[in-house]
């Protein structure tokens, strides 16, 4: 039996994380972690009253202690400015990724463990298993349809060492099922879309109230001016639609296959693999982190370059600055720097990295 603080988002898979948690005999309460308020008043819909209230209901109905902690300082500076100067400096940035590793396995790990609570949990679908060894791992959630391990890539083993993820030894209509059986109000409740904190506002109207728009030409390959975009950080890699750009060739979509910052240009190409910049087979990855053993050596590996993409065989070569390079057996359509590339070896989650240079490594 441990001291366990469960985080409880207001989501079915956390309430139902708690209920398990109670079942096997830990010793349990819940958090609900204050991140974001819109403050600012920002457009769309911020549901996090509706979430702390949900939340709140199934500590009730499970009878455990339940705390808030406010973190909002700690998200603005960790998480929101992150994201805000990653769009500035024209990079795709992943806040879910660096929320699991700066916020619920961060500081509110970090209270946690002042607070005396041996782990954190969390509605993940993700296992963890202690190493015989010593340590502890990753591996990818039972359900091969929700696995979310790829947003746990940059965790550390202190992190995961006091992590648990009692959902994701579950098939998602299982734990929707535990809900039931403790009759938790939110059994029924649908899936949050997007990021945590951003919730129903569109990406583009956030970024918009932080970062002016910044007009200039669209241009093809060869430089000819076939429109015009209110501002480079509003584009992703292989983006295909609201660039506005209609394709004069049936069945062949434009898509972003670059951005001049210099002169300030998006450039669109024909979404097709002989097109400069959308395909390529190798990049540098930085900042990167593992759960295990560290990338000492070259190695094959698979690597998942976005949340709902197929891991891809690939070869990992360490860099001396630390960074790794990825050397990748099939070509990758549109990696984006910013981007979080996260490694596996089959099942187990061997950590991530942040995509810094894509394509041009030999
Ligand atoms: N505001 C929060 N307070 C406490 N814990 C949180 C909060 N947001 C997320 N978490 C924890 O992180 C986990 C994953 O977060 P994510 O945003 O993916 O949740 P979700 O898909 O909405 O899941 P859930 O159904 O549990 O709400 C949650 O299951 C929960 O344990």
């Amino acid at each position: 039996m441990a001291k366990v603080l469960v985080g409880l988002s207001g989501g079915v898979d956390s309430s139902a994380a708690a209920a398990l948690l109670i079942e096997q005999g830990h010793e349990v309460t819940g958090a609900f972690m204050k991140n974001w308020i819109n403050a600012e008043g920002l457009p769309g819909d911020c549901p996090w009253e509706t979430d702390l209230d949900d939340a709140l209901a199934v500590a009730r109905k499970l009878g455990i202690e339940f705390r808030v902690v406010d973190l909002i300082d700690q998200y603005k500076a960790r998480i929101v400015d992150y994201l805000v100067d990653g769009y500035r400096e024209g990079i795709t940035p992943n806040p879910d990724v660096w929320c699991n590793r700066e916020m619920k396995f961060g500081v509110f790990l970090d209270y946690a463990l002042e607070q005396e609570f041996e782990y954190v949990a969390t509605g993940h679908y993700a296992r963890r298993r202690d190493l015989a060894g010593g340590g502890a791992a990753i591996l990818k959630g039972a359900d091969p349809n929700k696995d979310q391990s790829y947003f746990l890539s940059l965790m550390t083993q202190h992190q995961v060492s006091h992590a648990m993820f009692p959902a994701g030894e579950m098939l998602k209509p299982e734990v929707r099922e535990v809900a039931r059986r403790h009759d938790l109000p939110t059994a029924g409740k649908k899936d949050s879309q997007g990021i945590c904190f951003i919730g129903e506002i569109k990406m583009r109207d956030f970024i918009s109230h932080y970062i002016p728009d910044n007009p200039g030409d669209i241009v093809n390959l060869d430089g000819k001016v076939l429109g015009r975009h209110d501002g480079l950080h509003l584009y992703t890699l292989g983006q295909r639609k609201g660039h506005g750009v209609a394709s004069p060739r049936e069945g062949m979509a434009y898509v972003v296959v670059g951005k001049n910052l210099e002169l300030n240009q998006l450039v669109l190409g024909w979404d097709e693999g002989e097109t400069p910049g959308l395909y390529v087979t190798s990049a540098v990855v930085g900042s990167v982190s593992t759960i295990n053993e560290p990338f000492d050596r070259q190695r094959r590996v698979e690597a998942q370059p976005r949340y709902r993409s197929k891991p891809e065989p690939c070869r990992v070569t360490p860099m001396e600055d630390g960074r790794v390079e990825v050397l990748f057996e099939n070509p990758q359509r549109a990696l984006a720097a910013g981007q979080i590339c996260a490694f596996y070896d089959g099942g187990r989650l061997l950590g991530g990295g942040v995509f810094e240079q894509i394509g041009g490594v030999s």
